[in-house]
C-alpha cells in the first residue's frame, strides 16, 4: 500500500526538466541541479521584428524556444518543465548577439574593451502538459579590460568568441579580459541558475 508520504514524493521524483537548448554551456549548467533532464533542441526563429527593450527581447526569445519545443513534443512525451533561455550583450544601447564573422567579433570587442557592458539572460519555464508559463530575466554588469587591437585579434584567433553573445566567454580564456562583474555570474554564461531555481518553485520543483 502507498502511504500519503510516498504519494507526496512520487510526483516530485517524476518531474523532468526539458532543456530547450543546443548550447553546451546551458547543458552543462542544467546538470548541476542534479535533477533528471533531457535535451530537446528548438528550431525557433530568433528574429524579432518590432522594437523592444533587451529585457523584453530575451524574454520573448526564451519563451519562443520553450514553446517551440512544446509544439514539437509528441502528446505522449508532454511531461515535465521545458526551459528556454536567451542571452544578449548590450553596449551603448546596441544589442549584440553572436558575431557573424571575425570582423564582427573584432568590432564588438574593440567597442567594449576598457568599458562596462550589460549581459541580459532570459529564462522561460513552460509546463509541457498544461502550458503554464513563467518568464523572467536577469542582468549583470561586466567590466572588460582595455585591450590592444593585437590582443583582440589573438583572442579571436582562439576561436572562443565564435558562438558567444558579445564575442567572448567569461567561463573560458575570456575570463582573462574581464576585470569584474556586478550581478550573477551564470547570467553571463547563459543560464541564470539562481533565478531558474526560484522559477521552478512555481512548478513545485525544489532544487535544494
Ligand atoms: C557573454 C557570454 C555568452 N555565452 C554564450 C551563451 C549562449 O550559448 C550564447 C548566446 O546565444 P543564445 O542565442 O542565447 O543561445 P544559443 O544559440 O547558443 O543556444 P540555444 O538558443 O540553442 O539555447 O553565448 C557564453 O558562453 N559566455 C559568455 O560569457
Amino acid at each position: 500500500m502507498i502511504t500519503n508520504e510516498e504519494l507526496l514524493i512520487v510526483p516530485m521524483a517524476a518531474h523532468q526538466l526539458i532543456l530547450a537548448s543546443s548550447s553546451p554551456r546551458r547543458q552543462e549548467l542544467i546538470q548541476s541541479f542534479g535533477l533528471p533532464y533531457i535535451i530537446r533542441v528548438s528550431d525557433a526563429d530568433e528574429t524579432v521584428e518590432q522594437k523592444i527593450t533587451p529585457s523584453e527581447f530575451v524574454e520573448v526569445l526564451s519563451l519562443r524556444k520553450a514553446a517551440t519545443v512544446r509544439e514539437m513534443l509528441e502528446a505522449s512525451d508532454k511531461h515535465g518543465i521545458i526551459i528556454g533561455s536567451d542571452t544578449v550583450v548590450v553596449y551603448n544601447d546596441e544589442v549584440l548577439g553572436k558575431p557573424v564573422d571575425e570582423e564582427d567579433a573584432f568590432r564588438m570587442l574593440k567597442a567594449m574593451q576598457g568599458q562596462t557592458h550589460q549581459v541580459f539572460s532570459g529564462v522561460a519555464c513552460v509546463d509541457a502538459e498544461t502550458g503554464k508559463q513563467v518568464v523572467s530575466h536577469s542582468v549583470t554588469n561586466v567590466h572588460m579590460k582595455a585591450m590592444s587591437d593585437e590582443q583582440i585579434r589573438r583572442y579571436i584567433a582562439t576561436g572562443e568568441p565564435r558562438d558567444k553573445a558579445g564575442s567572448y566567454a567569461i567561463q573560458g580564456i575570456g575570463a582573462t579580459i574581464i576585470s569584474g562583474i556586478e550581478g550573477d555570474y551564470f547570467t553571463v554564461v547563459g543560464l541564470p541558475l539562481s533565478l531558474l531555481s526560484d522559477m521552478l518553485l512555481e512548478f513545485n520543483i525544489q532544487v535544494l
